[in-house]
């Protein structure tokens, strides 16, 4: 199955993107300049500067509250930030609004489910709205202009869900599709947006694990295909070192690694702060110190969630290296 990129540039009655915004076909960098977010007295991100290469995998991961959530939220204009910018397309996004950005091509998906009601292609039109030209009226009366552009957003979509592997679902109601087709169905409805850069919010959570590995070979999948870039917060380990080109790492709002998977699972920072600063004889309790669970990074992100023994939470998300050095210790 193929998923070609040109498909709706091409289309007369598609993609009204003002072209001195985003320059057809090319998907540019996204640059965040000292980005900082407070909440009353809380940093919750503290001059963060990092990049995301043009049609790179690029994830963002961090222990709980670590800023990542709300770096996602400044970049897609849902917070305001206090200060830095974020530079796209030649726009500082901190200064725009959530639909001037998805206008210039960013598209995202949210962490918790909240697609529903309708069925697959009814959801999936939902992502095609912000490239359509045809008005209420237009549309309420089926004027031919408007008809033939519907008929394409609705190829488009069908194309894309495809694609994603919910060919078969495209006509069934969202809510009758198993957990992990669902969040897929909240991707596609992103990838109808014809996003240059796609922002996924934990995209694997709540998954079982072949759902986590099918899912990891779409992502890197719609990258290959598409050029876009993917910037992309998971709790995952090993879906992230699987697939990311570069990792920026956060730490109580600070950024503290920031390059290849490779290095950066090594970052002795970010092996404390995942760890913490255990006492010697504590080190072996670690998560996977036995190879076992997370020897495969497949506990749903919801065991790692923020109740309970917060070290033992950032254990659990603890990249492969930093479960190593609790075997080693
Ligand atoms: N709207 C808000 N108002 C006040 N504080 C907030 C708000 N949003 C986030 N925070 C705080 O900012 C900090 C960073 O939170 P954020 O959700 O960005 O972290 P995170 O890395 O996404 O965590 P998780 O992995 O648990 O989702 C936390 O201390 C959080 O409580």
């Amino acid at each position: 199955m193929s998923l070609d990129a040109a498909a709706t540039t091409t289309d007369p009655d598609a993609s009204p993107r003002p072209d001195a915004e985003t320059e057809p076909g090319r998907v540019p960098a996204l640059t965040v300049e000292a980005l900082t977010v407070r909440f009353a007295g809380l940093v919750a991100l503290d001059a963060v500067s990092f990049t995301v290469a043009p049609g790179a995998i690029h994830a963002l991961i961090g222990p709980n509250g670590a800023g990542k959530s709300t770096c996602f939220n400044v970049v897609s204009g849902v917070y305001r930030a206090t200060a830095g910018a974020v530079r796209y397309a030649g726009m500082d996004l901190t200064r725009q609004a959530p639909h001037r950005i998805a206008r210039l091509g960013v598209a995202r998906t949210f962490q918790n489910i909240v697609l529903t009601h309708g069925t697959v292609a009814d959801n999936l039109m939902l992502g095609r709205h912000g490239l359509t030209r045809a008005g209420f009226v237009e549309t309420a009366m089926r004027l031919p202009r408007a008809v033939r552009e519907q008929r394409r957003h609705r190829e488009r979509a069908a194309e894309i869900a495809d694609f994603l592997g919910l060919g078969p679902a495209f006509d069934k109601p969202v809510g009758s599709l198993p957990y992990g087709d669902r969040k897929r169905v909240e991707m596609a409805r992103a990838l109808c947006m014809e996003p240059r850069l796609l922002l996924l919010d934990e995209p694997v959570a709540g998954m079982h694990p072949t759902e986590r590995v099918a899912m990891a070979e779409t992502i890197a999948k719609v990258r290959d295909a598409l050029g876009i870039s993917i910037l992309i917060v998971e709790h995952d380990m090993g879906l992230i070192m699987r697939i990311a080109d570069s990792v920026t790492v956060l730490d109580f709002g600070r950024l503290i690694a920031d390059g290849p998977p490779e290095r950066v699972q090594r970052d002795p920072a970010v092996i404390s702060a995942y760890l913490g600063a255990p006492a010697e004889d504590d080190a072996p309790d670690a998560p996977g110190a036995e190879g076992s669970q997370n020897s495969q990074n497949s506990q749903s992100s919801e065991d790692y969630g923020d109740s309970g023994d917060a070290r033992e939470a950032r254990r659990a998300q603890a990249p492969q290296a930093a479960q190593d050095k609790g075997k080693q210790s």
